[in-house]
């Protein structure tokens, strides 16, 4: 489902300076008919999640000093104070879990008198800056980008503010190079795996013919994939049909992952981002590459942490906004994976749960417990606003609104749900 978000068509080229489109093809020149790339990388072989539980990483990625720190800060932060009896914990010092805010939660919470709230949650990495050449083992090179292909998904931070004593690695803002510099290492990380698997199946010989297939589609989709990195488009630009993606999954392609442009601006552009220019770039750029983006100002963000609750309204008022940027930042990245919630609600607790859209019912009892899906029934099931216009589990009963639903049945977004099962 992560993948159907970031499935998208590309002009990237276009995007991409003419000379990072000859760097591409002259660092990654095929050898021979082997179809192997000229360029080593060493990377763990560590993936992304693939089932949903507390563990959906996203990964704040971007070059040195542009804010990522102070944004992880924040959100982390902010994430621990919106739900105070949220199980916040710190994993390392730089991966937190942050609490997704949802006002449904509130709601829910008080026509069942719950004694507790449990919002949906994502773990953010704070990734240390990226510098052109890290494919190659330029700063801290290959490290980092292995971190990278650890998480779900990628928030790319870019600078826009102007700040003389806060040193710009490549001496001035400007966010189509800084973008630039940071796709293009994530391409080259995936052009060299690309290059060495390709290399392993044209030596290789499939065991049978169902491995034959699998590797035929593996190969015809990474061949694709290979052309249209060359070209400076990511890999999720590229069509591929379930067998392509289920063959390819295993490589955990960082082009692949879905990404948030995250404008980094001064306080003084919050109350007007539009104005600045550089905030201009990162929107048409975000939009052409088919990502989503989000604008926020990490020093405020950070500043406001410091402040009680009662004096952060008045603070984002002296800056023209309403409120913080990072609830915005959270549900994008939320939705952005292709995740949805449903509620579970009762007097011991109101929980968000967070499946992939598309689950049925049995898929998403199993997120609450594995003997849930292994001894499933039935799923009692009523829609929130229905829910929340009865008052309750037995008024929507009463009212008919409650459904009683079997195995087949594909979970909404906002469903509250009752699960019956036989252990
Ligand atoms: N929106 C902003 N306006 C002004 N200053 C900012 C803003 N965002 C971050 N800064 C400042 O920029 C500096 C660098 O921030 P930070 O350490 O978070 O960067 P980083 O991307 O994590 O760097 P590194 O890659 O080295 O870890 C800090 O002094 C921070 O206060
Ligand atoms: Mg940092």
């Amino acid at each position: 489902m992560a993948r159907a978000a970031c499935s998208s068509v590309v002009t990237a080229l276009s995007l991409l300076p003419s000379k990072s489109h000859h760097l591409l093809r002259n660092q990654f020149s095929f050898s021979g008919k082997s179809n192997k790339f000229v360029g080593v990388l060493t990377l763990e072989r560590r993936c992304f999640s693939s089932t949903v539980s507390m563990s959906l990483k996203a990964g704040i990625v971007g070059l040195p000093n542009v804010g990522k720190s102070t944004l992880f800060n924040a959100v982390v932060e902010n994430g621990k104070a919106q739900a105070a009896n949220f199980p916040f914990c710190t994993i390392e010092p730089n991966v937190g879990i942050v609490a997704v805010p949802d006002s449904r939660l509130q709601v829910l919470s008080k026509l069942t008198n719950s004694q507790k709230v449990v919002p949906a949650s994502i773990e953010f990495v704070d990734i240390a800056g990226l510098v052109k050449g890290a494919s190659q083992g330029e700063g801290l090179g290959n490290k980092f980008l292995s971190h990278i292909r650890e998480v779900d998904s990628i928030l790319q931070v870019v600078r826009c503010f102007e700040d003389n004593d806060i040193v710009h690695v490549n001496g001035k803002v400007d966010p189509t190079s800084d973008i630039d510099v940071i796709n293009l290492e994530l391409i080259f990380c995936d052009l060299d795996q690309i290059g060495k698997r390709l290399d392993r199946l044209n030596k290789g010989k499939p065991k049978d013919s169902q491995s034959k297939v699998k590797e035929e589609a593996e190969k015809s989709a990474l061949q694709r994939i290979q052309e249209a990195l060359l070209d400076g488009k990511p890999a999720r630009s590229v069509a591929l049909n379930d067998l392509e993606k289920d063959a390819v999954k295993h490589l955990c392609l960082l082009t692949m992952k879905p990404m948030i442009y995250v404008a980094n601006v001064a306080e003084t552009d919050l109350a007007d981002p539009d104005k600045n220019s550089f905030v201009q770039q990162v929107k048409a750029l975000s939009s052409d590459l088919q990502s989503g983006h989000v604008v926020v100002s990490a020093q405020v963000e950070s500043e406001l942490t410091e402040l009680p609750l009662d004096e952060r309204t008045e603070y984002l008022n002296s800056l023209g906004v309403s409120e913080s940027g990072l609830g915005n930042l959270i549900r994008a990245t939320y939705s952005l994976l292709g995740l949805q919630t449903y509620f579970t609600s009762g007097e011991k607790e109101t929980r968000a749960w967070t499946i992939h859209a598309g689950m049925t019912a049995p898929q998403a009892a199993s997120v609450i417990h594995s003997d849930f899906e292994k001894g499933f029934i039935r799923a009692e099931t009523v829609a929130y606003e229905d829910f929340v216009s009865a008052g309750s589990l037995a008024a929507a009963r009463d009212k008919g609104l409650l459904r009683s639903e079997g195995k087949e049945y594909i979970v909404k977004e906002g469903d509250v749900m009752l699960f019956r099962f036989n252990v």
